[in-house]
């Protein structure tokens, strides 16, 4: 029978070839080969998915590994067959080409097959490098490779190490360098090692005595007492050259080579052979020199020069941290020190205090409690006197205070007022003052600790204004301007007015709750933030709405925030109510003020505004009409809206901007009239 004829046999007698197949004559293995290859022979070819790593014929997919794997595991033997050549032979190469391993097959392998094994092979290579080099099996290892993972792995570590050190447990400059050295000593395998920091200015370079020990009991002279160093000059020695150049070297022989400085041999009896020697540099600058003297076993090789010079990078970055830490350290007892000296000069004295004991006022100042006041007519005793006075008027029946921290308060309070034109100790008060002829006049408008906290702001609002502006402190990038992002002066003057408080014999606070004095602490930094005019505009118009609409709720916290602040400017602008005599004198130290500040832009190089240009001068009546219609007003009209009684500031300063309106009438005749002569000329 040929074999076509057997075929159809079989096909008209499928259970003939059934019986045999499953019959014990064929093994399960031949059976289960039989079906893989079957899978393999019928299965749907795929067109390769794109981009994807193709092996031979296309794409493989999880279940054409699978199989294939099974191909391999069925048709290799891992019992190694001295006596049998293989079918074929799969070697496994290491990055280094080096064979580290074979696989023998006993059966024949098609070709798909053998790229899979091949495929398979080279990732077990690589696998297996990493894992040697990660696990670095060093038992009776010899290969160069296991040492460097070690050692990598201990540089790793260390810089890890030193990261750690800088960013979490910030340590002073001696400690980083102690660390520094304990690690390069064991890293190179050197005997002694040596830090130097560059001090550019006398051109030397020196080192606090550091002597890393060997093996485990290392330990670190250093000469503490006094910090003795030793110092070099750049030009003399291995260290000094690479300071200097910033090359690093590695000497075999220090006594052949003529740049070897043997002055310190000399001295500490010991006898330099190798020495590996790198720069430390940041940003391109060299800060320091690391030195490493004769290594145990032999000279620094390559291998030490290019794991050194990792570390000196991590030792430079650790020094430059450390460096950074011990001058914020340093800074920071300076600024106690210029605390505790401005302390000590900026409160009261105890005359002071004792002269304003020794007057007691007992009767009601009734003509106080009018906006009217001419506060320019006291003397420099009667200001404190009398802020005494309204104080104890307004919060003795609320408040427990000592009297004596009462005076102390105030005076030191004045003594922290600048003696410039305007923004001095006579503006401060006259702005309590207005705000205590407003509560006077109004007892039920706030509550006690609202009240407490206006007229403390008040007294306060301006402390230690440099009579000059917000716009000023920013333009000439000062101090100030650089802690205070907005409200630059307003929250400098809030940060003042603490500080005196927590003066010892000063906390006229002292005696409220906890709450309480949290709370008041609050409602004093608002208040004098809102002395910021460029607050007061949306403070008004919010209120104004708020008033318009017949929402206004006395009662409601929001509500009365906004009062705050609006009576806060109503009363620091109070020199604008003010009778027309006390306004035009006032007017003219605040212009003063602007000229000194215009004079100081200019000296910088930056035009003033109008209103700070003394060559402008002229044009002061208009500029006041302007403040007095654009600001004044609008605050004592909404004012007026809320506490009825306090319209008399909303007319007087009507008035003035009328006699400020005619002024500025007149200037403008005579300008006019000026201009017409010069045509005439
Ligand atoms: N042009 C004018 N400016 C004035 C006048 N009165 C005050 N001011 C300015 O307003 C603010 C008030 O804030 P302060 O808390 O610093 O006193 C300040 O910039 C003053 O210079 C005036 O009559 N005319």
């Amino acid at each position: 029978m040929d074999e076509d004829s057997v075929v159809q046999y079989l096909r008209d007698h499928p259970n003939i070839i059934e019986d045999y197949i499953v019959s014990p004559e064929i093994s399960n293995e031949t059976f289960e080969r039989w079906s893989v290859r079957r899978a393999i022979k019928y299965k749907k070819p795929r067109k390769p998915v794109p981009g994807s790593s193709s092996g031979v014929g296309g794409a493989w997919t999880d279940l054409d590994l699978s199989m294939k794997r099974r191909v391999i595991l069925e048709t290799s033997d891992n019992r190694v067959k001295t006596n049998q050549s293989a079918d074929y032979t799969q070697t496994i190469v290491n990055a280094g080409n080096q064979t580290i391993g074979e696989i023998h097959f006993y059966t024949p392998l098609g070709n798909e097959e053998k790229s899979i094994v091949s495929a398979v092979c080279t990732w077990a290579a690589a696998a297996n490098y990493f894992s040697e080099l990660y696990t670095h099996k060093n038992e009776g290892s010899d290969t160069q490779d296991h040492e460097n993972i070690a050692k990598q792995r201990k540089l790793s570590n260390f810089l890890l190490d030193v990261a750690r050190s800088i960013f979490f447990d910030i340590v002073s400059m001696d400690a980083v360098i102690i660390k520094v050295m304990n690690f390069a000593q064991k890293l190179v395998n050197a005997d002694r090692a040596s830090l130097f920091l560059v001090d550019s200015k006398n051109k030397q370079i020196y080192a606090r005595i550091f002597d890393v020990g060997t093996g485990d009991e290392e330990y670190v002279r250093v000469n503490r007492e006094g910090q003795k160093e030793i110092r070099f000059d750049m030009s003399k020695g291995i260290a000094g050259y690479v300071a200097s150049t910033g090359e690093g070297l590695n000497i075999e022989n220090a006594y052949e080579d003529e740049r070897f400085n043997a002055d310190v041999d000399s001295k500490t009896g010991y006898t330099t052979k190798s020495i590996l020697c790198m720069p430390i540099l940041i940003r391109g600058i060299i800060i320091g020199v690391v030195q490493m003297v004769n290594k145990k076993n032999g000279p620094f090789t390559r291998q030490d020069e290019d794991e050194f010079e990792i570390f000196a990078v991590y030792c430079g970055l650790a020094l430059h941290h450390a460096k950074l830490y011990d001058k914020i350290r340093r800074s920071e007892q300076k600024y106690r020190v210029a605390l505790e000296v401005l302390a000590y000069h900026s409160v009261c004295n105890s005359d002071e205090v004792n002269k304003l004991k020794k007057i007691e006022i007992n009767n009601r100042i009734v003509e106080l409690e009018t906006i009217d006041f001419n506060g320019m007519r006291l003397s420099e005793l009667e200001k404190p006197l009398y802020a005494v006075y309204m104080f104890k008027t307004l919060f003795s029946d609320y408040l427990q205070f000592e009297t004596d921290d009462l005076i102390r308060f105030v005076l030191t309070v004045r003594k922290n007022y600048r003696r410039v034109a305007y923004h001095n100790w006579a503006h401060g008060w006259s702005v309590a003052h207005a705000m205590f002829a407003t509560l006077t006049n109004s007892p039920d408008a706030f509550s006690k600790q609202e009240a407490l906290a206006l007229y403390v702001s008040c007294l306060c609002h301006d402390l230690d204004h440099r009579g000059k502006n917000n716009a000023y402190m920013k333009t000439m990038s000062t101090p100030l301007a650089a802690i205070y992002s907005t409200s630059v002066m307003e929250r400098h003057h809030f940060n003042q007015t603490v500080t005196i408080l927590q003066q010892d014999g000063h906390n006229i606070l002292r005696n409220l709750s906890s709450e309480e004095y949290k709370q008041t602490l609050s409602l004093i930094k608002h208040c004098i933030l809102a002395t910021d005019l460029a607050l007061f505009f949306s403070n008004k118009a919010k209120l104004n709405v708020i008033f318009d609409s017949g929402e206004f709720d006395i009662n409601r916290q929001e509500h009365r925030l906004l009062t705050q602040a609006v009576m806060m400017t109503g009363c620091d602008l109070v020199a604008s109510a003010k009778p027309w005599s006390i306004q035009t004198e006032t007017v003219k130290v605040i212009f003063e003020e602007f000229y000194d500040q215009g004079d100081a832009e200019r000296l910088s190089g930056k035009e003033p505004i109008a209103m700070m240009d003394r060559n402008k001068a002229h044009m002061l009546p208009q500029m006041q009409v302007e403040f007095m219609r654009g600001i004044c007003l609008p605050c004592y009209e909404l004012i007026a809206k809320i506490f009825p009684k306090a319209d008399k500031m909303r007319e007087r300063c009507e008035y003035n901007a009328k006699k400020w309106d005619e002024l500025a009438a007149e200037q403008k005749e005579k300008q006019e009239a000026n201009r017409d002569q010069k045509n005439l000329d």
